[in-house]
């Protein structure tokens, strides 16, 4: 793919952010990918049939719109759903890149890292989805971002049936391709490898298919019942799971299970309180577990990704090599997640067999540029916005959630209710629930009070300019 098709790419992205909103591109559209343009037509990816299935039937139109405004002659959208192994891209330039990443085509094994066939651990009868069997503890490289996670993670993995739960249900939650579904997946077959306990792991999307095709062959009964008999339940992101009958099983499920001493592992890309389509008490019942969140990943991490990586890739294509230099370039260039460290080792591996040529660092820059990205403006939160600003007035996050109305409470109430409309997508009635239950028109009234302020207060508007600072950085 051309530097100008990426780059074209990128703000067809920036507009289809702007046309859904922060909240739905980040649910719907994160992990798009762009396949290739063709004449007329876009050929673009998404990781699942769910993904693929919900992005046509509501967003189809509005893809292509923003396409057009790009490039005019466009009038047709292929979306096709990428293999559900985490197979190598193809080569980049290779034309035939949507059909070869379809996931009923066979990947080019040799030139992929090594075989991974989906596996189901030995839950099968249950209908877990598949495994990767290359995503285990072994292969989870621990940093900064993630320590805290990995300890959970191995402390529910190591578990025994009849011991104590500690943490229920243990929560994490990260960005794309920050290795929430990989450490899910080490848990299970951890969990499962002694034999003495059944983890089963569901996407939100399995457990979505799985009690509907149940209710329709009406054995949702035995699918409940098959649920409620296992130790471990691992779901993964959770933010896809919709629909109220589909959520009210979810939170029965839920509580049979913590009410019966078994452990529940999630992964979504928000923490509890950011999933608004979920019921409130799924919600709370979400939050009264251990809530980890997985940082972006440290240069260091990356580079031990990278070389694990490499390593992984040496078992079956034992004369690749990757000088250090090159790797140190990729982990500093790379930064936005695992997804795309996975994809620069590929492509080299791909490269350099197909050419039979060693991995340069010149090779590496000119393979993955399009994998090196501007840095994304960073997403706030109104949690974030709360803490800075209460730390800045010297008053308790408690207090501004609060009804008192005294002066130095109201002014830092405004002031947080204002920041949080201008730097987040969040509506008006959205903003008044996360600020303890109030009207919308409670924070209108802020919005547009500290609004006028800032045109006339030098002081205000140096603090609150202070403030947008401290939050972006
Ligand atoms: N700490 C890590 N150690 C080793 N590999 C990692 C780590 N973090 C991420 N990866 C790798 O990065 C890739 C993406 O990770 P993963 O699929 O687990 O991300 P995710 O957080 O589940 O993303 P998504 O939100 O898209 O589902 C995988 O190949 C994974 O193995």
């Amino acid at each position: 793919m051309t530097n100008s098709e990426q780059e074209r790419w990128s703000r067809v992205k920036g507009r289809l952010r702007s046309t859904v909103g922060e909240d739905v591109y980040t649910s719907w559209f994160a992990r798009m990918d762009l396949e290739a343009v063709q004449d007329e037509s876009v050929h673009l990816s998404v990781p699942t049939r769910f993904l693929k299935s919900w992005i046509q039937a509501h967003y189809a139109e509005r893809v292509l719109s923003c396409w057009q405004a790009e490039k005019p002659e466009v009038h047709r959208i292929d979306l096709s759903v990428r293999s559900a192994m985490r197979c190598a891209p193809p080569a980049k330039e290779a034309p035939v890149a949507v059909e070869a990443r379809r996931s009923d085509t066979k990947p080019a094994a040799d030139m992929r890292m090594p075989a991974a066939s989906p596996v189901g651990a030995g839950h099968d009868a249950l209908g877990g989805s598949p495994l990767d069997p290359r995503l285990t503890f072994a292969s989870f490289v621990i940093g900064r971002a993630n320590t805290l996670a990995h300890a959970a993670a191995r402390q529910v993995a190591d578990g025994r049936r009849g011991d104590p739960v500690m943490f229920n249900p243990l929560y994490i939650h990260a960005g794309v391709g920050l290795g929430k579904t990989h450490l899910l997946q080490a848990v299970t077959w951890a969990g499962n490898a002694g034999g003495e306990r059944k983890v089963l792991y569901l996407t939100a999307e399995k457990f979505m298919y799985g009690f509907v095709a149940a209710l329709k062959s009406q054995t949702a009964l035995a699918f409940k019942e098959a649920l409620r008999g296992i130790d471990v339940l691992v779901i993964d992101d959770l933010q896809f799971l919709q629909g109220k009958s589909t959520q009210a099983e979810f939170c029965h499920t839920l509580n049979a299970l913590i009410d019966a001493g078994r452990q529940v592992v999630i992964a979504a890309d928000r923490p509890p309180s950011d999933l608004e389509s979920l019921d409130d008490r799924v919600r709370s019942r979400l939050a009264g577990g251990l809530v980890v969140e997985m940082g972006a990943l440290g240069e260091d991490l990356r580079l031990g990704i990278l070389k694990s990586r490499v390593a992984a890739a040496r078992a079956h294509h034992a004369s690749f090599d990757v000088p250090e230099p090159v790797l140190d370039y990729l982990a500093r260039s790379i930064t936005h997640n695992g997804r795309d460290l996975e994809g620069a080792i590929n492509r080299l591996l791909a490269h350099s067999k197909l050419n039979s040529q060693p991995v340069t660092l010149d090779m590496a820059e000119r393979e993955v540029r399009d994998l090196v990205r501007p840095q994304e403006p960073k997403r706030i939160k109104i949690e974030d916005i709360q803490r800075v600003v209460a730390r800045q007035y010297n008053v308790s996050r408690s207090d501004l959630l609060s009804s008192r109305r005294t002066a130095n409470v109201v002014r830092p109430r405004q002031v947080a209710m204002y920041l949080a409309k201008t730097l987040t997508l969040r509506s008006l009635p959205e903003i008044g629930r996360r600020f303890g239950g109030r009207d919308h028109t409670t924070v209108l009234h802020a919005v547009r009070k500290i609004e006028a302020l800032v045109g006339k207060d030098t002081a205000l508007n140096d603090e609150v300019e202070t403030l947008k600072r401290q939050l972006q950085e």
